[in-house]
């Protein structure tokens, strides 16, 4: 009973769950079920005239034959056939191969709304994830995410895999056990009570190997426990002669270990050795009571009995079903609590719509991270169009903090942040940020071909190539890509592993260069490149200054001495600004850094 009531809870609750997901789909999945099971259950009712034929040597089957069932005998001769033997055996066939076209198309459905299923939730998923905020991003946990975007996603497949095994068997077991009802209530109900009764039997024994098995459990751990002691205390036991009394005292432990599990086989062997006997005693039972006493039709009772038969084996599929069917479920809770998670903290986004970045201001801008973590202060900052500006200053200083707010992931705390006179708050996001080319301290590279890596999967056609090609030489790569086998077409590697560090910071900035971008935010590579790629790299910044507006984090101080303006920061706040020559004569905290670069 209990785990009736468990499978219908979870049973319930899941469907629920994919309803929301499939909608009506879930009604022609089970509208498909019962259709697969009636056809199946009228298919056998023809073994009844079959074997009233045998028993009676005619030619044909009256309708009294069937029972319940009759109509179909009445409703072939309504179309004028006579139930012999060659129309039961068509009319068999008729319905088995109606209960083919419906298996196959409940089958196909299955897999079509399987997979429907799944986009969706990866779809929901992919959405609430695009849609995320940033500053909660960076506080999830990454292998989750990772986790219950591919493993779990298919777990929560599986699960509902089972869950349509288990909705057919389900619908299986209703119509065999209604069709039971229909060829012989009283046979059925007589068995019902049978089982039952049954049942009570067995789920005592069941209770009482319970019982013994946690004693089981008990008496090992106590037993483990001694034998653990007699070796710890082995020789305090042996030098007294205790050993002697404390070896009786174990023996009765396994003896008594022995009677338990002895109990348990007993009443194990008991169980299995009786259940089969037990039913068909009931059968037995069943059918004298209902042939000899209440006089009913042995036909309609052997039918009856195959519906019982066939009930059977859907209940137990759908107990290993459930089985396994369990095993996942946790998988769609992790899952509804995962995209809920995601979709609680969705990024804030404004309506005024940015087509060209100009100007850019930082207001007395605060930001605090979760409230409390202050990590800018009062910055106030302005940046002209095609403007370079660096950032410097020690580890922790707010650098890339200051980057994440200029590209939107995070939102001043306090002050603003304008873009063209517009607070960052009121500007949508994804347009803004079409305007922005970000080059990162690790180059991002695809495991894809070098057009592909720069053009991000744009089309190849002539005029995207020409972007490509200017991209590609204002990057200083024209003399990389003619050395390549396959020119444009040449396969990258995983994260560019054929590529030197300054190869794929070149094709890095290529990527920025063929998008029609106003500001380059750069984060200069620390990793120590030899002087000769550093040089290419700094040639090849220096040759995009005064062309876009370039604001970067420099490590290197080599790389600022050519920008128009450069901004010291010292625990989240502006400590100088100028240009080099300014801020050599005004800083000597810059004048330190630079004389320990040796520059
Ligand atoms: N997601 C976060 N949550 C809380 N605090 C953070 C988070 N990210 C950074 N911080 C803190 O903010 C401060 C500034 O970090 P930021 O990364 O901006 O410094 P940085 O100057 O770029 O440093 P580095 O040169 O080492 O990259 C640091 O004290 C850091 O611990």
């Amino acid at each position: 009973m209990k785990l009736i009531k468990n499978i219908i809870k979870k049973y319930m609750g899941s469907f629920a769950y994919y309803y929301s997901y499939l909608g009506y789909r879930m009604w022609f999945l089970l509208i498909t079920s019962i259709l697969v099971g009636l056809l199946d259950g009228l298919g056998l009712t023809m073994f009844i005239p079959l074997l009233s034929m045998i028993a009676s040597d005619q030619a044909e089957a009256s309708s009294s034959a069937l029972g319940n069932f009759g109509f179909i005998v009445e409703g072939l001769n309504n179309i004028g056939l006579e139930l012999n033997l060659v129309v039961v055996l068509m009319t068999m066939l008729v319905f088995f191969v109606g209960k083919g076209f419906a298996k196959f198309f409940e089958r196909y459905l299955r897999v079509v709304y399987q997979q429907y299923f799944i986009s969706r939730i990866r779809f929901e998923n992919i959405d609430a994830l695009v849609n995320y905020n940033y500053e909660a991003f960076t506080s999830a946990d990454a292998g989750k995410i990772q986790n219950t975007l591919s493993g779990e996603v298919e777990r929560v497949m599986q699960s509902f895999r089972t869950y349509s095994d288990m909705l057919q068997q389900s619908v299986m077991l209703l119509t065999y056990a209604a069709l039971a009802v229909i060829s012989s209530p009283q046979f059925a109900m007589l068995i019902v009570m049978g089982g039952f009764l049954t049942n009570l039997l067995f789920s005592s024994m069941y209770k009482k190997t319970k019982l013994l098995s946690f004693d089981l459990v008990k008496s090992n751990n106590l037993f483990q426990g001694f034998i653990i002691q007699s070796v710890a205390f082995y020789k305090y036991l042996k030098a007294t002669a205790s050993i002697i009394d404390y070896k009786r005292f174990l023996k009765e432990k396994v003896n008594e270990i022995e009677f338990i599990t002895r109990k348990m086989g007993i009443l194990s062997s008991i169980m299995l050795g009786m259940r089969e006997p037990l039913m068909i005693g009931v059968v037995v039972a069943v059918i004298l009571i209902q042939v000899e006493l209440l006089e009913g039709s042995l036909a309609t009772i052997m039918l009856s009995l195959l519906f019982f038969y066939r009930g059977l084996t859907a209940l137990s599929s759908i107990q290993t079903s459930y089985n396994k069917f369990l095993s996942f479920s946790g998988s769609i809770d992790n899952m509804k609590s995962f995209t809920k998670s995601l979709q609680a903290s969705p990024e804030v986004n404004g309506d005024d719509k940015v087509s060209s970045i100009q100007n850019i201001e930082f207001k007395n801008l605060s930001f605090s991270y979760n409230k409390k973590n202050t990590v800018l202060r009062n910055i106030n900052l302005n940046i002209k169009p095609k403007q370079s500006i660096a950032f410097i200053g020690e580890s922790g200083s707010g650098k890339t903090t200051l980057i994440n707010l200029l590209a939107g992931l995070l939102k001043p705390s306090n002050g603003d942040l304008l873009i063209n006179q517009k607070s960052i708050h009121s500007i949508e996001l994804v347009n803004y940020r079409r305007r922005i080319g970000y080059i990162t301290q690790e180059p991002i590279i695809f495991d894809d071909t070098l057009f592909n890596n720069v053009t991000l999967w744009d089309q190849k056609n002539e005029e995207n190539l020409i972007r490509f090609q200017e991209a590609i030489k204002k990057s200083q790569l024209s003399s990389f890509i003619s050395d390549l086998s396959d020119k444009e077409e040449e396969r990258i590697g995983n994260n560019g592993v054929t590529l030197s560090g300054g190869q794929k910071q070149r094709i890095s900035i290529a990527r920025e260069l063929y998008k029609d971008v106003d500001i380059l935010l750069m984060d200069e590579a620390t990793s120590a490149l030899d002087t000769k790629t550093e040089k290419n790299i700094q040639k090849s910044i220096d040759d995009l200054k005064g062309e876009y507006t370039i604001i970067m984090i420099a490590h290197r101080l080599s790389t600022v001495k050519t920008c128009d303006q450069i901004v010291l920061l010292d625990k989240g706040e502006i400590k100088a600004k100028g240009d080099y020559k300014t801020l050599i004569e005004n800083s000597s905290e810059f004048a330190t850094m630079i004389s320990s670069q040796q520059l």
